[in-house]
């Protein structure tokens, strides 16, 4: 059960505590910021609101443990991650407990995330060890007017202390996949998670505690993004950045000094449904993709684009499928779940009234109580809608008839948005011209967008993105190149 076993240290009284020093504190604000079970609407849990003083001690700290860190072996770093993940896995029941509650994740998905959030640390501590335990050897004679007199050898070095903030949807995982690359890269790192999935994330980095990483390496602050989260990213003791959420995430890339940013932000993601489709795959890709988790995914298919011969039968399955989701409580599994808090739901609603009022046709009645909101197909929406260009973050999806795949790819092109798309076609030729074709930084070949495998690339153009994911490529985001030159007194030429 959360905060109890071995996650007893976490909390105290009725609030969570915060990770610093490697110790588990309360906060000397005295304050606490309280998390609201998005299906009872009561509060769940209680964390710190950390002050500017604790910030500036943990970012201390992190400087301080991340010399020593990048003076440990790789091989010793891959070993705690190692076991840090199997830690992760073995109390993946409390902690998913946490998700249930506080981000009302269904049950099962809720216990997958944590165990794929170990899978990614493990994968990223052998990644790291291959790809850091690798650099270059360069000679000058490649470059004109150059004997060979120098040998340049490059290796990957750290940047310092990095700073993480996953959003509440993958509060875990979104997590894990900043912490595991800071830490094989040696760096050090400071958490600030979501405050709903706080509670999740203390007792993901009680498991990094267990494990055994030295004191201030990892830390973690909670409180209001709102009220301590320009301190965080403006902070002068930060060398990164990696967010996940939403246009916070453009705010942030304006205030924050010279400093790399990973930024994995909002999306579109549309769905291009050509007429040789295989419409039942459509139509399964199509309740995946737009409503698992109650469409609270930046990969969630946002929009359906479906060439019109083929759309009355497209809308008949995917309406069939709708009616057969559960709808619910995460506790008994349900497919839709409440949205993770009111206002929230009141947005989805707002896209929902902007349809109506504008004509669009609703293939179920449209129904909420609380935050629970019941899937919603909007049939035959129009680019003047709210809802064609806006991400509901909720179980409600928008079909746009197009009569040709370029009326598609524009519609894709002219959103703000660019992080995947999906095309369905059996037209290999085809799909990848409309791949070529969509602006965004993934798509998907007759299949939903999705993130994982978590070591794919993953990243979004315009208004979804700075930089890219996936375990590698947050690993050499998470460094810099380090050249050390050999200056020959005569050249030198390798003969044989
Ligand atoms: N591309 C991707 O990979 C993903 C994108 N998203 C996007 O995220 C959005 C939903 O997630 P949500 O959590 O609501 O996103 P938000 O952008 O609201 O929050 C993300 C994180 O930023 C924190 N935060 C809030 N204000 C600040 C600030 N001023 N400075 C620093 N940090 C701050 C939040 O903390 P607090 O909770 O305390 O406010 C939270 O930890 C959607 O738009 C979705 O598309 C979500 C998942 C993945
Ligand atoms: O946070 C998100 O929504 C993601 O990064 C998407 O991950 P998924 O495709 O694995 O759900």
């Amino acid at each position: 059960m959360a905060g109890t076993g071995v996650f007893a240290d976490v909390l105290e009284g009725d609030v969570y505590k915060y990770y610093a020093d490697g110790e588990w504190k309360k906060s000397s604000s005295g304050k606490s910021v309280a998390i609201i079970n998005p299906t009872t609407r009561k509060t769940q849990y209680k964390v710190q609101a950390c002050t500017q003083e604790e910030v500036n001690k943990v970012m201390e700290s992190a400087k301080t443990a991340q010399k020593s860190w990048a003076k440990t072996p790789l091989w010793k770093r891959a070993e705690l991650l190692h076991k840090a993940a199997a830690i992760l896995k073995e109390h993946k029941a409390p902690i998913a407990e946490c998700l249930v509650k506080e981000i009302a994740k269904p049950a099962k998905d809720a216990i997958t995330e944590v165990v794929r959030s170990g899978d990614l640390v493990s994968y990223t501590a052998e990644e790291g060890v291959r790809i850091l335990g690798e650099g270059k050897f360069l000679v000058s004679d490649s470059f004109p007017g150059n004997d060979r007199t120098k040998y340049c050898l490059t290796s990957k070095v750290p940047l310092g202390v990095i700073l993480a903030i996953p959003p509440f949807n993958y509060p875990v995982n979104l997590a894990v996949s900043k912490i595991a690359p800071a830490l094989i890269a040696g760096n050090s790192l400071v958490l600030k998670p979501p405050t709903q999935g706080a509670v999740s994330a203390l007792h993901m980095v009680h498991c990094f505690h267990l494990a055994g990483f030295p004191k201030g390496l990892i830390s973690c602050v909670t409180g209001k993004g709102s009220e301590i989260g320009d301190f965080l990213t403006m902070h002068p003791g930060v060398n990164c950045i990696s967010f996940t959420g939403g246009d916070t995430g453009i705010a942030i890339s304006k205030k924050a000094g010279m400093i790399p940013l990973q930024m994995e932000l909002g999306g579109k993601d549309a769905c291009i449904v050509l007429e040789d489709a295989d419409l039942d795959l459509v139509a399964a890709n199509i309740i995946k993709g737009g409503f698992s988790y109650s469409g609270q995914r930046c990969t969630a298919v946002k929009v359906v684009l479906v060439m019109e011969s083929v759309a009355d039968a497209l809308v008949k399955k995917v309406k069939e499928k709708v009616a057969k989701l559960t709808v619910g409580a995460p506790e008994d599994d349900c497919d839709i779940t409440p949205v993770v808090s009111e206002s929230s739901a009141n947005f989805i609603e707002g896209l929902v009234k902007d349809a109506k009022e504008k004509g669009a046709t609703f293939c179920q009645e449209y129904k909420r109580d609380g935050n629970l909101i019941w899937p919603l197909l909007l049939d035959n929406v129009r680019p003047d809608m709210r809802i064609a260009w806006e991400e509901p973050f909720g179980p409600v999806l928008p079909v746009i008839r197009i009569n040709s795949v370029e009326e598609g790819i524009h519609h894709c092109n002219a959103s703000n948005f660019g992080l995947q798309g999906c095309v369905f076609t059996k037209d290999v030729n085809k799909a990848m011209l409309i791949s070529d074709a969509m602006e965004t930084g993934t798509v998907q070949i007759n299949s939903a967008p999705a993130r994982g495998p978590d070591h794919f690339p993953f990243q979004g153009l315009k208004d979804s993105g700075i930089g890219s994911q996936g375990v590698t490529n947050s690993i050499n985001m998470m460094t810099k190149i380090k050249s050390t030159v050999i200056n020959l007194p005569t050249p030198s030429y390798t003969m044989g």
